[in-house]
């Protein structure tokens, strides 16, 4: 089947640990492009089991920690020491090993805990921090945002059926509804998504094997969020999968190397 010039790319492992290896140089190699060209490289992280794929990155010279600016692409409302903190999650995973400057991780605020709607707009205003001063464009462009699958087709914590899907102004926003534990969560939206120089989704295990199909053989007919996820030009997503979770994707073009 002939696949639309910014179709994702499915790149397929035969285990996990072979997939982090790849992945970690190929955020190794978006890092040196951003450096080279901006300054700085900035990032958005998801939780879930992503922060583990990201072992290739400690001890690893290649990496410029003082140059990332690092963002979450979701965050559960809780406080940032919290068990299902998205950012508790990549410490304890990934920073705590490096050396990261504190002050290039942005967290939510924590002492808006108890209103959602103002925490997600000082989130968004963080970004503005960020991105406004330097580019000129309506939505920040992320030199990278590293994405998980869920198994309803749910990517950030943009949810199929949603009404945040159909969200065309802010960069970030906040949802009290979410399917997946807990409830109260703030999220990238997808115009915020397909702004980014490069996504890249992780997806392992068999626990992925049925949603994938339905994600990278047939976008148009279920349009679940993860499908919606298509940078434009010069854009690009790539799907870093293990052999189990792509086991019965038919009709994609899988490759096996970067
Ligand atoms: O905070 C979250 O819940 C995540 O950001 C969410 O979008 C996650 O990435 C997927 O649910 C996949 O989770 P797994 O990788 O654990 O399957």
């Amino acid at each position: 089947m002939r696949q639309p010039p910014n179709a994702p790319v499915l790149v397929s492992f035969p285990s996990s640990a072979e997939l982090s290896e790849d992945l970690a140089s190929y955020i190794v190699k978006a890092q040196k492009e951003s450096v080279e060209k901006k300054g700085r490289f900035t990032v958005a992280l998801s939780g879930g089991s992503l922060p583990k794929q990201l072992k290739g990155l400690k001890d690893n010279p290649a990496v410029k920690w003082d140059k990332w600016q690092v963002f979450y692409a979701d965050e559960r409302v809780v406080p940032l020491d919290h068990p299902d903190s998205n950012h508790n999650l990549c410490v304890t995973e990934l920073f705590q090993h490096v050396h990261i400057p504190p002050e290039n991780i942005h967290t939510i605020d924590p002492t808006l805990l108890d209103d959602l709607e103002e925490l997600s707009d000082a989130y968004e205003k963080e970004l503005i921090r960020e991105f406004a001063q330097r580019d000129s464009a309506r939505f920040p462009v992320f030199d990278l945002i590293l994405l998980g699958l869920g198994p309803d087709g749910h990517t950030c914590s943009l949810f199929p059926g949603h009404e945040l899907l159909r969200e065309t102004d802010r960069w970030v926003a906040p949802l009290d509804d979410s399917p997946k534990p807990p409830p109260k969560r703030i999220t990238l939206t997808l115009p915020v998504l397909n702004h980014a120089s490069r996504v890249v989704f992780v997806a392992t295990g068999e626990n992925k094997a049925e949603m994938l199909p339905l994600i990278l053989d047939e976008p148009e007919e279920y349009k679940l969020p993860a499908s919606l996820v298509r940078p434009a030009h010069p854009g690009s997503v790539y799907w870093f999968v293990d052999n189990a979770a792509c086991a019965k994707v038919q009709f994609h073009k899988t490759i096996l190397k970067l």
